[in-house]
């Protein structure tokens, strides 16, 4: 995996960038742009890393939003995959307090992720006003949205049923997984992998027009610090308690 570029360069490689030749880009990989999106803590760092290399971060530090690359092989066809992770979404007064960061992050995005964390009721009240927003800047409603209620491994200090997660989900019209990503990677794996195929399926069905802005440059400088002392962190950790969460 490789740490590529902070949320605050994704306007250089926005939509309308720099097209490639059109030889160069066919032999290119597709690319898929998902952003990770909910409340603070619910876990998002942790459901990016867990996707992109299987591990568990259990160390927690609050980050501002990094953009993260890898090639996977799904359903048989290689793709690109950059996944947004971004800083933890608040509500004041009723509204969704969006700062322009976030919201380039969403209008980047082919398909988002929604995560909130069934110990933190906050985060699964924050749903439908984030969900309303990407559809807001998503006009069309053809963007790809799934809920994912994380931390199912806390049953016993829930604040928030799953059920309730799912039939939240079945009236926004998104499909729910409550995947623990502490302990399993098989569902965190299933709801990327949903994501990527929607994507996939929307990019092999639009004009040649809308599939050439799609294709963005790669990104210019590679930074694995951030990640490697990340790993460090959790691989020292010995164990984790349910305290450091
Ligand atoms: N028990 C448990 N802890 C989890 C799970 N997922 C994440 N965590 C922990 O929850 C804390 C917050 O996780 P992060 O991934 O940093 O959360 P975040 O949403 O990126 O937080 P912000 O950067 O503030 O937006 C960390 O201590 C994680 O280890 C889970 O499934 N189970």
């Amino acid at each position: 995996m490789r740490l590529t570029q902070s949320m605050c360069t994704i306007a250089e490689c926005a939509p309308g960038g720099d097209a490639c030749p059109a030889a160069a880009a066919a032999a290119r990989p597709r690319l898929v742009k998902i952003a990770v999106v909910g409340g603070s803590g619910v876990g998002k760092t942790a459901l990016v890393v867990r996707f992109l290399t299987r591990r568990f971060i259990g160390d927690y530090e609050r980050n501002a939003g990094n953009l993260y690359s890898r090639h996977i092989q799904i359903d048989g066809e290689m793709l690109a995959i950059q996944v947004q992770d971004t800083p933890g979404v608040q509500v004041h007064e009723h509204s969704l307090d969006c700062n322009e960061q976030l919201n380039r992050c969403i209008r980047w995005a082919d398909a988002l992720v929604i995560v909130f964390s069934i110990t933190d009721y906050k985060s699964y009240e924050l749903l439908s006003h984030l969900y309303h927003h990407v559809r807001q800047l998503h006009p069309g409603n053809t963007v790809p949205v799934v809920i994912v209620a994380n931390k199912a491994d806390l049953l016993h200090i829930k604040e928030v049923e799953p059920q309730h997660g799912l039939q939240l989900a079945n009236m926004l019209g998104c499909t729910f997984y409550e995947v623990s990503v502490s302990e399993n990677y098989n569902d965190v794996f299933n709801a990327f992998h949903l994501l990527c195929k929607e994507v996939s399926k929307q990019q092999t069905t639009s004009t040649p027009e809308r599939r050439r802005t799609s294709l963005i440059p790669r990104p210019k400088s590679p930074n694995m610090q951030d990640l490697k002392r990340r790993f460090k962190q959790a691989l020292s950790a010995k164990v984790r308690t349910v305290t450091s969460v």
